[in-house]
């Protein structure tokens, strides 16, 4: 498991790109066979991913100090990749492209199979503290709230999907969804804001291998920009803006953790307050 500090933003506006990189980005995702995690301090999220050619068990790591890994934690999975499935204690939960699951604390033998090995699923997950057990579920985009935002003018007419939050799939702090951009819009989270109650992690996909999203963060009069390529995700401190406008359109997993679990609670910044 690989470990990430919290930041600054005193610091951050200091740091050469390299330096933003090395804090927020998290690259080489999606690695055949393997189980990849990174642990933030920011709200101790997990950022991961499963590409499972032979099936794979998520086990806890020394870092978390638990006997399995969600002794204490929730977790939210999409699968990104071919047809698969996730066995949590015996139970077999089959996910299809951009299906979602969510597992309660408290389920202790969480194991990462593909159908078909040689198009193996693409899990990502996030996951977060908890203090409860709610109901494990799977979830279908087409039965989710969806919320049509921006316009083709604007550059910006895209379709938020949220998978987990309140009164839909019911979590202890961990809300999650998907983002995805009509043709011809490349701008997303733009007007801009930030949550002071909560983090957040983008993950971009749908990209040719030379496309770009140009993510932006930092606060929003010290703006700075990440160059982002495809199954690459960024982190996003409470502070910080998170938008991002791409070479073509994209498609984007966010997940938010912290103090509430409030989607509308955002500190909206108007365009003239941008630098
Ligand atoms: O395109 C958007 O706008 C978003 O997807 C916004 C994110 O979901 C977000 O930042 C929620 O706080
Ligand atoms: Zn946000």
């Amino acid at each position: 498991m690989e470990l990430r500090t919290a930041a600054s933003p005193k610091d951050v506006k200091h740091y050469t790109t390299d330096r933003l990189r090395e804090e927020f980005l998290i690259q080489d995702l999606f690695q055949a066979g393997t189980i990849k995690t990174i642990y933030s301090h920011i709200d101790r999220i997990i950022v991961g991913s499963a590409v499972p050619t032979k099936p794979l068990e998520l086990t806890a790591g020394e870092e978390i100090r638990a006997k399995y890994f969600l002794e204490r934690r929730e977790i939210g999975i999409i699968n990104i990749g071919g047809k698969g499935s996730v066995t949590v204690d015996g139970t077999v939960y089959e996910l299809s492209y951009k299906d979602g699951l969510y597992i309660g604390m408290g389920s202790e033998k969480i194991v990462f199979s593909s159908e078909n090995e040689a198009e193996p699923a693409k899990f990502y997950f996030n996951s977060a503290p908890a203090h409860t057990t709610y109901p494990t579920v799977l979830i279908k985009p087409e039965n989710c709230v969806n919320v049509e935002l921006g316009s083709l003018e604007g550059s910006n007419h895209r379709v938020i999907t949220k998978y987990i939050l309140p009164g839909q799939v019911e979590s202890c702090q961990l809300v999650m969804g998907m983002t995805s951009l009509k043709p011809g819009s490349v701008w997303n989270t733009m007007p801009c804001h930030t949550h002071d109650r909560r983090m957040e992690v983008y993950l971009y996909f749908e990209m040719p291998e030379d496309a770009l999203v140009f993510h932006y963060m930092g606060e929003p009069t010290e703006t700075r920009h990440i160059v982002m390529r495809n199954e690459e995700a960024v982190i996003a401190p409470s502070w910080s803006i998170h938008s991002g406008s791409g070479t073509q359109a994209y498609t984007f997993i966010w997940g938010m953790v912290g103090e509430n679990q409030d989607f509308d609670d955002m500190d909206g910044v108007q365009m003239k307050d941008i630098k």
